[in-house]
């Protein structure tokens, strides 16, 4: 795309079909914006701005507030150079200008959101907190998944520990499973599920992977993470802790050698993401935000660049919104 566009966007919200819950609370309505650059041309490009301000993101409301404050008409210059305080504009913007380039192959963008559940990808499915996961993987299962993860420190660890054991002796033998605990777990209940964990990898009756906990402790417990990283074989993966490029690079300096999830929709510019994980060769997970298939476009495009050791991408959480492909075209008819 050339560097002059006409920039338009609207503001939406899409209802869970059933909350998600994790430690950080109950999650029922994902808002976002959709945004669209035209070029002098006449090329689309179609962006989403998908915040998710818990994780560490900026708030809604603060990109919002930075759409509203924009020209009708923006320049290259201006889009390369949001603050990386809003890392979910960062993204939307500068996947909308990568869209219209064409440089995904992707057309006039708007008619064709397709994200392919290529066989190229290995998707994770999120199971439900709590023993719904019990009844849930099954379903999951007869559609193709393999890897599934799990939210932990939502309820009592002895509840979950035993709702763990349940899960690990039905789930079959080729499972893949993570558990994320979204930084909910003490310094003492993290020890139990790793050594839990390792005991299950020392079970040769139940061949089932715990693949890695995600985020055992929250964010400022990084040094503890890092002690337990090296005292388990159970890997661990940094989600909360690494939500930004800037925590990211902070991690990575810090001396984490472990799993980074990244989570594109928030973690900020594309471009200096490329840079960094194509410096640093960093285990990557990459990780939806629930965001609509405008990002989940641009954020498969980065996994397929970028994505090492062959992990299951976190992006099976269709089964948490209605069919979305009508959807999205309603939303901008009527702009
Ligand atoms: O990563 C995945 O497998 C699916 C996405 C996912 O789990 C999350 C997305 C956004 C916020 C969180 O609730 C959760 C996470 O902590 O990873
Ligand atoms: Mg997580």
């Amino acid at each position: 795309m050339t560097n002059d566009y006409r920039f338009e966007f609207r503001s939406y919200q899409r209802r869970f079909l059933r909350s998600l819950t994790t430690n950080h609370g109950k999650w029922d309505i994902r808002e976002g914006i959709i945004l669209r650059l035209t070029d002098e041309s006449g090329k689309v490009g179609w962006g989403e701005i998908a915040p998710i301000s818990w994780f560490g993101s900026e708030t809604l409301e603060q990109a919002l507030d930075f759409c509203r404050q924009l020209p009708r008409e923006i320049t290259d210059e201006i889009i390369f150079s949001i603050p990386d305080e809003l890392p979910a504009c960062q993204f939307g913007f500068e996947s909308a200008c990568e869209m219209g380039s064409g440089e995904w192959g992707v057309g006039s963008g708007g008619d064709n959101f397709i994200t392919p559940k290529s066989s190229l990808f290995l998707y994770s499915a999120l199971l439900p907190a709590g023993e719904a996961a019990l009844n849930q993987w099954k379903t999951l299962w007869q559609q193709g998944y393999r890897t599934f993860k799990w939210k932990i420190g939502v309820n009592a660890i002895a509840d979950e520990l035993e709702i763990f054991e349940l899960l690990i002796h039905t789930l079959p033998a080729s499972t893949k499973l993570r558990l994320d605990a979204n930084g909910g777990l003490s310094y003492e209940e993290a020890n139990l599920w790793l050594r839990t964990c390792d005991n299950l990898k020392a079970n040769p009756e139940l061949p089932l992977e715990i693949e890695f906990i995600e985020q055992p402790l929250p964010v400022e417990k990084f040094q503890q993470m890092l002690e337990l990283s090296t005292s388990y074989e159970t890997a661990i993966a940094l989600d909360e802790s690494v939500a930004t490029l800037r925590q990211l690079a902070d991690c990575h300096q810090q001396g984490w050698q472990g799993i980074f999830v990244i989570k594109p929709g928030i973690v900020g510019s594309p471009s200096r993401l490329r840079k960094f994980c194509h410096q640093y060769q960093i285990d990557a997970v990459f990780s939806s935000v629930f965001e609509t298939a405008i990002a989940r476009l641009a954020a498969l495009q980065l996994a397929a660049e970028l994505s090492q050791n062959n992990r299951a991408i976190g992006f099976g959480i269709d089964h948490f919104f209605e069919q979305e492909d009508t959807w999205l075209q309603t939303l901008w008819n009527d702009l």
